[in-house]
């Protein structure tokens, strides 16, 4: 992705992917010229950019931009983050919980920066797992903690609204770094994120 100007790149972009919108509301029959219709094309550029800005930002210069030397060293648990992200196979929306853990090893990270991580990554076109790789590798080489945990949760609108139509599947992925490793370790992570105590 080329680094322009960002404002520059935003209204360049929002105008081609406009102008793209406008060709399939012909294409799939509708009249792009109707009343309810005229802006459609230019929103939905919007929500699009919106929904992948994940790839003009840096997860790493976040997690970067708020450590702090601490010795605290147990496990620090962000759990039940929303993730809404999209399938790079149908460009549809898939949705649910992403829980995450890290314990420490001379530094920790400011909290939100946590679900900010997330959501640079979510907001890609993506499969669950990648997405789940991503969060992972990205706390693990850029905070260096003694070990992470993610597990996403998540429904997929391609195999509920299409496809497949299966309304209530949930899948689930999980991705273990360093003494989560260990099953002592990540047992305790899996307890917490299954309990109901908040
Ligand atoms: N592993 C993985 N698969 C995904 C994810 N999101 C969507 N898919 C799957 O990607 C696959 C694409 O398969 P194809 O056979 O090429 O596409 P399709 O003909 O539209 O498949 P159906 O959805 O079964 O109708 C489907 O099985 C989807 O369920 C994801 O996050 N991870
Ligand atoms: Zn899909």
């Amino acid at each position: 992705m080329p680094y322009r100007h960002l404002e520059e790149y935003n209204i360049e972009v929002t105008r081609e992917v406009t102008d793209h919108y406008e060709r399939i509301l012909r294409e799939i029959g509708e009249d792009p010229a109707r009343e309810g219709l005229l802006k459609t094309p230019e929103r939905a550029a919007k929500a699009m950019l919106f929904l992948t800005q994940g790839y003009r930002q840096d997860a790493v210069e976040i997690l970067k931009g708020a450590m702090f030397r601490e010795s605290y060293s147990e496990m620090v648990l962000i759990k039940d983050i929303e993730v809404y992200s999209l399938c790079e196979h149908h460009m549809l929306p898939f949705y649910g919980k992403a829980h995450v853990a890290y314990i420490p090893d001379g530094h920790i990270v400011g909290l939100s920066k946590i679900p900010r991580v997330v959501d640079v990554f979510a907001r890609r076109l993506q499969v669950q797992e990648r997405l789940t790789d991503d969060i992972l590798e990205c706390i693990n080489t850029t905070l260096k903690p003694r070990g992470v945990a993610v597990v996403i949760e998540a429904a997929h609108m391609c195999m509920m609204m299409r496809g497949v139509q299966k309304q209530n599947s949930v899948t689930t992925t999980s991705g273990f770094r360093g003494q989560f490793e260990k099953s002592e370790t990540r047992n305790e992570f899996l307890k917490l994120i299954s309990s109901e105590l908040h």
